[in-house]
């Protein structure tokens, strides 16, 4: 996706995530369309949507607000101007429109699931309670089962994941555009799969990444070249910052032995990351595949430019657990076009290439 292409965007999540918001100061930002599909069910019932989900009950509103976001979806294709729409939090409770937002996303729409956690959600949601007939007395226990019921519901028609905990709208929504610029292919050729993305802040799926690996894992040995020192401060305060424990093995360059300073720490360690050049991620495949094999990694090529020199046929090998790449790179801008154009003729994307997000 370019910068200045057209965008056609859904924002799904709980109630009280904040899809209205976000995504009106998303649209604010893109010059896009807005529509809320809550505000066209009250248009389209003469009502509250929080009166027509009583009145109607939960069935027969779901069939209406289905009928009233295939209308909403559908237009979105009939404009060259950006568009954005945000969804009530149970319409993917609903298998029909399941099944139009995944014929959105196969046609190019972006379905962002914005993940937010109960506190700052109930907090959210009971700013203005009548609006949200689901949430009852217990509010909170009410939002953590309806959570556990949609989650999978909504992982599956994501296509951006985007977490809001600690943000302010407009930091959210900022989140939001760089997530939508970022660049992705899947791995396939890898057990289970595994993930290419460039773009910016693409530090930020480390923690989702880490922890769909194994949930339990807290240990990371994060090994760096001291010219990669920014890119490794950022993926160790954002480790940090969701509890990771991070282990840093600083290398003056990556023509320095791995086995020496690294073979301990990893042996301790749930989880290995490598920042650094082309020669770095070479070594440190390597590395992985000679001494710890099972040891679940990812590599950040620093910088991105570096990418499309990998040796691919390293990659091919399925000796490892490869869980991703994840090149930060400025942009979107065409050098970030040109580098993504090399890093596709370096490696064709084969068979499931449809978009994944780990944010
Ligand atoms: N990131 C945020 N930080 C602080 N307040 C927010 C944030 N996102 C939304 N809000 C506020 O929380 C309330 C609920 O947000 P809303 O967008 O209606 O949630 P949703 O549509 O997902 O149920 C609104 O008053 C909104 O302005
Ligand atoms: O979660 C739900 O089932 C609902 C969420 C509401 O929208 P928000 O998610 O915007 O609050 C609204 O569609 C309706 O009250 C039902
Ligand atoms: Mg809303």
């Amino acid at each position: 996706m370019t910068a200045n292409k057209t965008k056609r965007i859904v924002f799904i999540g709980m109630p009280g995530a904040g899809k209205s918001r976000i995504g009106w100061e998303v649209s604010k930002y893109l010059q896009a369309f807005f529509a809320d599909s809550d505000k066209e069910i009250a248009k389209h019932e003469g009502t509250t949507t929080a009166r027509a989900f009583t009145v109607l009950g939960e069935p027969a509103f779901r069939r209406m607000e289905h009928e009233v976001i295939a209308g909403l979806i559908g237009r979105m294709w009939d404009s060259p101007q950006s568009q954005v729409l945000s969804l009530g939090g149970g319409s993917v409770t609903n298998e029909d429109s399941r099944r139009l937002l995944q014929d959105f996303a196969r046609c190019g729409g972006q379905v962002v699931y914005l993940d937010t956690d109960v506190d700052d959600a109930i907090e959210q949601a009971t700013r203005r309670q009548e609006t949200r007939p689901v949430l009852g007395e217990d509010s909170r226990g009410d939002w953590l089962r309806l959570y556990r019921e949609r989650k999978d519901q909504f992982l599956q028609a994501a296509t951006v994941i985007v977490s809001v905990r600690g943000k302010t709208p407009q930091g959210t929504a900022l989140t939001v555009l760089d997530a939508l610029e970022e660049k992705t292919a899947v791995l396939p050729f890898l057990k289970g799969r595994s993930y290419l993305v460039m773009g910016r802040r693409v530090f930020m799926h480390l923690p989702q990444t880490l922890s769909s690996a194994d949930p339990h894992g807290r240990k990371v040995l994060l090994v760096h070249t001291l010219a990669a020192q920014a890119d490794s401060d950022k993926a160790r305060g954002i480790l940090r910052r969701k509890g990771y424990e991070v282990i840093e093995a600083s290398l003056l360059s990556s023509q320095q032995g791995l086995a020496s300073s690294c073979l301990d720490p990893a042996r301790e360690a749930d989880f290995c990351l490598f920042v650094g050049d082309q020669d770095l991620c070479q070594a440190g495949m390597a590395f992985i595949r000679q001494r710890m094999p099972g040891l679940p990694f990812l590599l950040c090529p620093s910088p991105a430019s570096c990418l499309p020199d990998l040796d691919w046929g390293q990659l091919f090998q399925d000796k490892f657990r490869l869980l991703g790449i994840l090149a930060e790179s400025d942009g979107p801008d065409k050098a970030q076009d040109d580098l993504w154009g090399r890093v596709l003729a370096a490696f064709p994307p084969q068979a499931d290439t449809q978009a994944c997000c780990l944010s």
